[in-house]
């Protein structure tokens, strides 16, 4: 088990990385909430125990007053816990309730996919979605506790890893060479589920994240936003197809869009394109629009782009790749983006 212990702002957040998430919630004094997958056989009983039918279709507005509901009729108050198993869309949906609810309670965050485990789980941001924009509606709200049961992993189908991989591979491309590097050399460990590969990046990852989440926890300070590399596009072909192409996907093709807009406006350095599409490849990771499960709408797509939450008057700070496992955030007009997005999707 490896233990990281960060405070930001106000909040102390503990990550137990390799441990039980039983252990961990028997360790628990107070009532438990317990908002969990409908697809996994959670067995843990707590106070209440309420399943979520998963996938985008969780990050519903209206779920969020239904687990409201069920916090406010059975009596929680900010002294207990409320827990969330389950993959990102539960963990946004869940965070976000549980941020409201009495302006917060006890936030446990117990992630079951990959993408959980390195990225959603982390930092605080939680949010649902509204009116055909992701995470339109959400807050800032710190977890007390996030625990990795890296047994959740051995019922992820691939498809999962490689999504949960478009994340890490995100945090090499501008933040970490060292971990680019380590993506690089152990594609077969990692693919094959190597518990001690696995437990490497989930560990590399949060450690990454949490260095910046630590200097700009509200992105306010211009820092916070190089973890929406490649979001402005993934996000754009999220809302072009309905939420209906996964979000590890979207952002997969988003990087690479976001990199060649990067290269053609004189910001990274030579060969960065070329690692992002090699390092993509290299874990199956769609890098055009045509290898996308499902089609998307072009126009809904280049629409959604204007409720990007990065826009600062008409400009969208865009995080660029300038060599691998460095940023720089650029101010970019709107119309340029639209125009460069136009091209790639
Ligand atoms: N808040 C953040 O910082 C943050 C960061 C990254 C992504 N996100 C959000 O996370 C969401 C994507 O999360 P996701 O990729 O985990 O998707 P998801 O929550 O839809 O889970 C993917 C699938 O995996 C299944 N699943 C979950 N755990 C499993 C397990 N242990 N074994 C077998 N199947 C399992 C789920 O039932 C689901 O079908 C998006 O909405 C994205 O916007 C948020
Ligand atoms: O934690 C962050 O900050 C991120 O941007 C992480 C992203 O991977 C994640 O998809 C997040 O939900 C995007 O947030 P948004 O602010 O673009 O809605
Ligand atoms: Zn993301």
């Amino acid at each position: 088990m490896r233990k990281i212990s960060e405070d930001i702002c106000c909040s102390k957040v503990d990550v137990l990385v390799n441990t039980s998430y039983k252990d961990f919630l028997d360790s628990l004094q107070g009532k438990k909430a317990i908002f969990y997958s409908k697809n996994l056989s959670i067995d843990y009983k707590g106070d209440l125990n309420i399943p979520i039918e998963d996938g985008e279709k969780a990050k519903d507005v209206s779920n969020v007053l239904d687990l409201v509901k069920a916090l406010y009729d059975n009596g929680f108050n900010r002294g207990d816990y409320v827990i969330a198993i389950g993959g990102g869309t539960v963990l946004d949906l869940v965070g976000f309730v549980s941020s409201i609810y009495m302006r917060g309670l006890n936030l446990i965050n117990i992630p079951t996919t990959l993408l959980g485990m390195v990225d959603a789980a982390i930092g605080g941001k939680n949010g649902v979605n509204f009116g055909n924009t992701k995470n339109i509606l959400g807050t800032f709200y710190q977890p007390s506790a996030i625990v990795i049961d890296l047994n959740f992993i051995k019922t992820l189908p691939e498809e999962e890893i490689r999504k949960g991989l478009a994340e890490v591979i995100k945090y090499g491309l501008v933040l970490d060479k060292e971990l680019y590097d380590y993506l690089a050399m152990n594609d077969k460990k990692i693919l094959e589920k190597d518990e001690g590969a696995l437990e490497e990046i989930i560990y590399k990852s949060i450690k990454d994240k949490l260095t910046v989440v630590k200097e700009d926890e509200r992105e306010t300070k211009g820092i916070r936003v190089v973890l929406n590399f490649g979001h402005t596009i993934g996000h754009a072909i999220e809302a072009g197809s309905n939420f209906t192409i996964p979000h590890g996907y979207a952002i997969s093709v988003g990087m690479v869009c976001e990199a060649k807009i990067a290269e053609e406006m004189g910001y990274s350095e030579e060969g960065v394109v070329e690692d992002t599409l090699w390092i993509l490849s290299l874990y199956g990771l769609p890098i055009t629009p045509e290898k996308l499960p499902s089609k998307y709408s072009k126009e809904l797509a280049l629409a959604s782009i204007e409720k990007d939450k990065k826009i600062r008057n008409d400009e969208i700070l865009m995080p660029f790749p300038t060599r691998i496992g460095d940023y720089k955030v650029v101010k970019v007009p709107i119309q340029t983006v639209k125009g460069f997005a136009s091209q790639c999707l």
